[in-house]
């Protein structure tokens, strides 16, 4: 069993394409341990670097941020850990930092792969993967090992006692992926890496691809502030695996006063490493697929992306202006074959046709379109914001929109979020048009299909209001018993025919805690509810006649929305 010893200022060279398998970040977690009587192991699985606790004592003696056993054992101690996500292993950081004197004095590694649940420290499968080696006082110690094979439990052993602060094992991911159905490409377990950050001064951009939603800012990536005009940063991450993409969820997690205030996606295509400390930008072709879009504190935001129909890429480049945090990057879409870097269309690309506007109606036309999924993706003010905007409250304050002013109400017992939504209209001054609230009674889509997706059937604009729907509850006498806990708000830009452009097209999915405000002559579906009945304010300004000074209606044809 080959291994070497690295010096500490080649952890980069040797470890910086590699994950830490074990971390509790990527879900580590101790399974079993021989003796944890002055420090538990679960220390040794932390992200951050061991602090020393030099003077303070527990009832057990002085305090550490490590594992540390009784003294005098007469064989050694192990401790057996689950990875966060198997892989295979190929190096160790083991780290005696703070132990002085009763640091490990030596220390060996097992692995072993296992379906069938946790394993028993005499487990006949373990394998040395790291003979038994010796270890100093208060210093890290790197060793790199040939590559194993795929595994998921990792045994440490200390000889024969004492203490280790973190023990960290790094190696490549072997993920097992989705068949048949979208998932987070840039995800650490479909085997994702962060491979390049313009800067990550107070967090490492590979937080960014890391299970869940982490606990504070410090498990984000984070900049630092800049005061240079027109500054960017930004991070590039390698996917798991090529692919469509599809939509992107940006998270801003915690950064509540140093969200960035807009972020851009570009893609790219490559079947070679690239070393992009060498690589000039200009060689390579980035496909912007997501412009340049606001973004806000404290938040989930889910965008659908462009330029992304029949291509495969295998890198996305996150640009955040002007700096700042963001806490994770999802990437949704579908593998795809290793052949090209585009794949032949499949007649699902969108070729618009216009067919004759039927005799009925001048306000009616039908827009002929081939087959297109749109992902409907939850409804956040951002997002939604080249459309119009999104009512609601929050529940952490940091979190509303930037700008957003928020009192006391109701002699101190509401919270007031002052106009999040400012209601206009521009009719003629003799159209006889007036302001009011209507209610809208919605019956449920009836056909969802079988892949859960439903038909766009027609889009429609108020050419001279702005125009608010905002969902009522339910209730005894006309009220409806029980409502609907979402709807679907689908919008389009118009386009230079004055049509819809129904390449623009964008779906959200909004509870029933958001009202929406369409902007002016903004396309917009019909009020679509799901599941249930629901009842819908609406505050507009109409004439009220049928006339197409109020509303204009265009059938549309071929779009599927994909709302399960
Ligand atoms: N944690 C701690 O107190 N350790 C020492 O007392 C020792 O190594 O026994």
């Amino acid at each position: 069993m080959t291994f070497g010893s690295i010096p500490l200022d080649q952890f980069t060279d040797t470890f910086s394409t590699t994950t830490e398998l074990s971390s509790v970040a990527l879900g580590g977690r101790i399974v079993a341990v021989s003796d944890e009587f002055f420090a538990e192991a679960f220390h040794l699985l932390l992200v951050e670097p061991a602090p020393s606790m030099k003077g303070q004592f527990g009832p057990n003696g002085a305090l550490y941020n490590g594992w540390e056993t009784r003294r005098h054992n007469q064989d050694h101690d192990w401790c057996i850990i689950q990875l966060g996500i198997a892989g295979t292993a190929v190096g160790f950081d083991i780290d005696t930092s703070n132990f002085n004197g009763n640091e490990a004095p030596e220390a060996s590694v097992e692995a072993l792969y296992a379906a069938d649940g946790d394993p028993h420290q005499k487990d006949t499968r373990w394998k040395e993967i790291l003979p038994r080696t010796p270890l100093g006082p208060n210093s890290r110690h790197l060793f790199s090992i040939a590559q194993t094979e795929r595994i998921n439990y990792i045994k440490l052993n200390m000889y024969p006692d004492g203490g280790i602060a973190r023990f960290r094992v790094y190696g490549h991911v072997t993920p097992v992926y989705p068949s048949d159905r979208s998932f987070d490409l840039a995800h650490v377990s479909a085997g994702g890496r962060v491979e390049f950050v313009s800067d990550q001064h107070f967090g490492v951009g590979s937080n960014l691809i890391l299970p869940g939603r982490g606990k504070n800012m410090g498990d984000g990536w984070e900049t630092k502030r800049t005061r240079v005009k027109g500054h960017k940063d930004w991070v590039i991450i390698k996917l798991g695996a090529a692919g469509n993409l599809e939509h992107v969820e940006i998270d801003t997690a915690h950064f509540k006063g140093n969200f960035p205030e807009s972020c851009e996606l570009h893609a790219l295509c490559s079947d070679h490493e690239i070393d992009w400390k060498a690589q000039q930008d200009e060689e390579l072709e980035w496909i912007l697929i997501l412009p340049r879009t606001k973004l806000g504190p404290h938040r989930q935001h889910y965008f659908q992306l462009e330029n992304v129909e029949d291509r495969k890429f295998t890198h996305v480049r996150v640009t955040i202006y002007p700096d700042g945090g963001l806490k994770r990057v999802r990437i949704t879409g579908r593998r795809t074959d290793t052949s090209t870097a585009m794949i032949e269309p499949s007649g699902g690309a969108m070729n618009a046709k216009l067919s004759a506007v039927p005799e009925e109606s001048d306000s009616q036309r039908t827009e002929l379109i081939h087959a297109a999924m749109i992902p409907v993706l939850p409804l956040t003010p951002e997002a939604f914001g080249p459309f119009g905007q999104v009512l609601q409250a929050y529940g952490d304050h940091n979190a509303a929109p930037k700008g957003t002013r928020i009192t006391l109400a109701n002699d101190g017992t509401a919270s007031k979020f002052h106009k999040l939504s400012l209601l206009s209209s521009s009719y003629p001054a003799d159209a006889g048009a007036t302001a009011g609230i209507s209610i809208y009674r919605c019956k449920p889509l009836e056909e969802i299909a079988a892949d859960g997706s439903v038909n766009l059937t027609a889009l429609e604009r108020h050419p001279y209001t702005k125009q608010a729907f905002i969902p009522m509850g339910c209730g005894p006498g006309e009220g409806l018993s029980a409502t609907a806990d979402k709807y679907l708000v689908v919008v389009a830009k118009n386009g230079e025919d004055d049509r819809p452009d129904l390449g623009t097209v964008r779906a959200f999915m909004a509870t029933t805690a958001q009202g929406v405000v369409y902007d002016t002559a903004v396309w917009h579906q019909p009020m679509t509810v799901l599941g249930k009945s629901l009842d819908l304010a609406c505050v507009e300004t109409q004439i009220g006649d049928g006339s197409g000074l109020d509303c204009e209606i265009v059938r549309v044809e071929g779009i599927r929305l994909q709302v399960e």
